[in-house]
């Protein structure tokens, strides 16, 4: 469980995060909806300690981050896999490479094990023999998928996608929303979703919170979502799942 009490965050006199309260359940998937600048970026980098609030806390299976230093930060960082907007794959390492990257920081696995690891990874995310391929031989689509096979590269117990969607078509689109819900069932993680695709998030969501100016104007299961008489929400679900202003 993770704990979010009365955080804020402003830079300079952007009030990004007001006093926001959040619990993120173990074992389930949470997708962070809103519109752009809305502050789902900054709040995803304070669950990984990479923003520092300007107050509140953030308490993680009952440690308050803010107290975390030194070697315990990079500790608690490794429980995280994270899947990058862009998917931030190293352009000169081959795709094995790269999926085997977290293993050779984080674990003391041997090359064979390593190997063994990463065609189980590229098998979960449904690619076929690319180990040797750079990331600028993929398509966007392919390039995800390693993304993702690299998130959950060393079974990490909660994962963070940024925007998972973005840029990509509706088929592939609905093949990473399965994805995700496919990993998180089986590989019992925690994950927090951040996206503007509500379509997507109704179809893969436990929680849906919606992030509107720093603030949490909804939370609930997709239905409640759906059936929630707030304007902005309706907006919002009008313009992406309606296809209409
Ligand atoms: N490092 C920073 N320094 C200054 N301002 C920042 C910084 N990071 C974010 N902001 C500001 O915080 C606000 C929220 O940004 P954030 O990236 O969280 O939005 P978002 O909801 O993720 O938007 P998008 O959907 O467009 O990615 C924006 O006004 C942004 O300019």
């Amino acid at each position: 469980m993770i704990r979010i009490r009365n955080l804020n965050k402003s830079f300079g006199s952007n009030h990004v995060l007001r006093d926001l309260n959040l619990d993120i359940e173990s074992g389930k998937i949470t997708v962070i909806i809103g519109g752009s600048g809305s502050g789902k970026s900054v709040l995803l980098k304070h669950l990984i300690k990479l923003m520092e609030p300007d107050s509140g806390t953030i308490e993680f299976n009952g440690k308050i981050l803010g107290e975390l230093k030194g070697r315990d930060v990079l500790e608690f960082r490794k429980q995280f896999g994270m899947l990058f907007q862009e998917s931030a794959l190293f352009d000169s390492m081959s795709v094995a490479d790269n999926i085997a990257f977290p293993m050779r920081e984080h674990t003391k696995w041997n090359e064979t094990k390593i190997q063994d690891k990463v065609r189980e990874k590229l098998d979960m995310v449904g690619l076929g023999e690319i180990e040797g391929r750079l990331p600028s031989e993929l398509s966007g689509g392919m390039r995800k998928r390693v993304g993702l096979a690299r998130a959950i590269a060393i079974d990490p117990g909660y994962i963070l996608y940024d925007e998972p969607t973005t840029g990509l078509d509706p088929i592939m689109t609905r093949s990473i929303n399965r994805l995700i819900s496919d990993i998180n069932q089986s590989l019992g993680t925690t994950s927090v979703v951040i996206s503007h695709d509500i379509k997507g998030a109704l179809k893969i969501a436990d929680t849906i919170v919606m992030l509107h100016y720093g603030e949490i104007l909804a939370q609930g299961s997709p239905k409640e979502i759906l059936g929630s008489t707030n304007y902005v929400i309706q907006s919002f679900i009008a313009y992406d799942v309606k296809g209409e202003l």
